[in-house]
């Protein structure tokens, strides 16, 4: 009977485990609410003060505190400080620490010693985020969120504000990665090919269609991309003649609004009144390479024009609500006469795998150096995989979730009542291709009713 017992105990124990196992595996999630961030809290508690010791992180008490402990606490012996804990916040994915630093020790030096605390407290991960001058986030997951990407829920406070902020991809860190227009209004994606960049289209596209906004699509690859967003579209150009006219239009209608602005005696789109505000516009312009091709010696006329006439755009359409969203496989001299100077105005940069070091250099060197190594380290098996960095220095690497070519386009269509009328972009309204049930229509014809 004894025998019988212990065998249901040992087969209910390997039952539990291999369960906890599987969870762990398919439902990371949910293991790690139940299971890691409970094991995290404590281990983390329990551990703090001698992790910081071990790691350097602890700064000699001052002369009043050391004198307290001696005198009043009555303890001989006076313990270096580690950086107070404020506060300790468990999520689905990890748990975020806040900590106030004491003087003589940075934010940096926390960074630096990331590594060793992962390791100490048993997490995936730990990124260190100055909050406010002396503060600090320890931003720890219990798994590699990156390889099933699900999106928070909601925003964070800071980044849910103002009305051209678009969800696109999950950090590292689990936090939500965003295109916040107004902050970064212009930005650069690269990557080879199969890297995830239409992936990272499809999202942008979805998140913006949703939003009070007009988009241009500039797709000259035939308009094999974005056709399927014309719905949600303003104006969309196929080849590099129409992609030349649509340019011109957009620079005249940020002239038209730059005479509104002045009209109104402000400098910025965001100060008109409410009424008379026109409607921001982004322009998506896909496989950027293809708009800049060139055959023969006229072609080179029509492509420094729109090199040119996107250099003005990117300088100046901030103010009036034109931003530009340009992605390709490479953007360097070999696109032509001031490519790179269009490029240093595009701050926000998203870069995917690449073939090769200096692609990573085209889109991230100059602003983030640190983050081109980062790139060359993607794993092929892992697209949609990218490193985004701005013109502040920092950098991350981010992973949009998967979404199909039928979605993103199921969207546009479901916002094209969104879509704005803008006059001096009227003769590019694109063409809105038929749904696939109305092309299957004419073939499913009514049988003939017999009396
Ligand atoms: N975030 C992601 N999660 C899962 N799969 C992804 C992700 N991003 C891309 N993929 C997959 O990788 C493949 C290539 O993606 P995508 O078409 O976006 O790459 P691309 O860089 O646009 O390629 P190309 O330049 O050849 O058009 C697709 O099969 C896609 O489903």
């Amino acid at each position: 009977m004894s025998d019988l017992v212990t065998a249901l105990e040992v087969t209910g124990a390997l039952g539990a485990a291999g369960g906890l196992g599987y969870a762990k595996a398919r439902a990371p999630r949910v293991f790690w609410s139940l299971v890691g961030l409970p094991v995290a809290r404590v281990r983390f508690m329990v551990t703090y003060r001698a992790t910081m010791d071990v790691c350097g992180l602890t700064v000699q008490p001052s002369r009043l505190r050391a004198f307290m402990v001696r005198n009043v606490a009555r303890r001989p012996d006076v313990q270096p400080v580690p950086p107070q804990v404020r506060r300790v916040r468990g999520s689905s994915t990890g748990m975020n620490v806040t900590l106030r630093l004491p003087a003589g020790l940075e934010p940096a030096d926390v960074a630096a010693a990331s590594e060793r605390l992962r390791h100490a407290w048993g997490v995936h991960s730990v990124h260190v985020i100055e909050t406010k001058p002396g503060f600090i986030e320890l931003r720890m997951t219990g798994y590699d969120v990156l390889r099933r990407v699900r999106m928070p829920r909601r925003l964070p406070r800071g980044l849910a504000a103002g009305p051209l902020v678009v969800p696109v991809a999950l950090r590292e860190d689990g936090t939500a990665f965003v295109r916040d227009y107004r902050k970064i209004p212009h930005a650069l994606t690269l990557g080879a090919n199969q890297s995830g960049k239409s992936m990272y289209q499809r999202n942008l596209i979805a998140g913006l269609a949703k939003l009070p906004v007009g988009l241009v699509g500039i797709d000259c690859k035939r308009g094999v991309e974005q056709r399927g967003y014309a719905p949600r579209l303003s104006a969309f150009a196929v080849t590099p003649d129409e992609a030349s006219g649509l340019l011109d239009a957009l620079v005249g209608e940020m002239e038209d609004r730059f005479d509104l602005l002045s009209e109104y005696g402000v400098a910025d789109l965001w100060d008109l009144p409410a009424r008379v505000r026109p409607v921001p516009l982004v322009v998506l312009v896909d496989e950027v390479a293809e708009l800049f091709l060139t055959a023969v010696k006229k072609d080179e006329e029509r492509r420094d024009r729109m090199v040119m006439q996107m250099i003005r755009l990117a300088q100046m359409a901030r103010a009036v609500g034109i931003y530009l969203e340009v992605c390709g496989q490479r953007f360097g001299s070999e696109l032509g006469k001031g490519a790179t100077m269009l490029r240093a105005q595009l701050t926000g940069r998203t870069v995917h795998r690449v073939n090769d070091k200096q692609t990573a250099e085209m889109g991230l060197g100059d602003i983030a150096p640190d983050a081109v190594f980062a790139v060359t380290t993607i794993p092929p098996d892992r697209p949609g995989v990218a490193v985004a960095g701005d013109s502040s220095g920092r950098w991350s690497r981010i992973r949009t979730p998967a979404m199909t070519p039928t979605e993103a386009v199921a969207v546009c269509r479901q916002y094209a009542h969104l879509t704005p009328h803008i006059p001096a972009l009227e003769p590019f309204r694109p063409v809105i291709p038929a749904e696939p049930a109305q092309v299957m229509a004419p073939l499913v014809k009514p049988m003939p009713v017999t009396e």
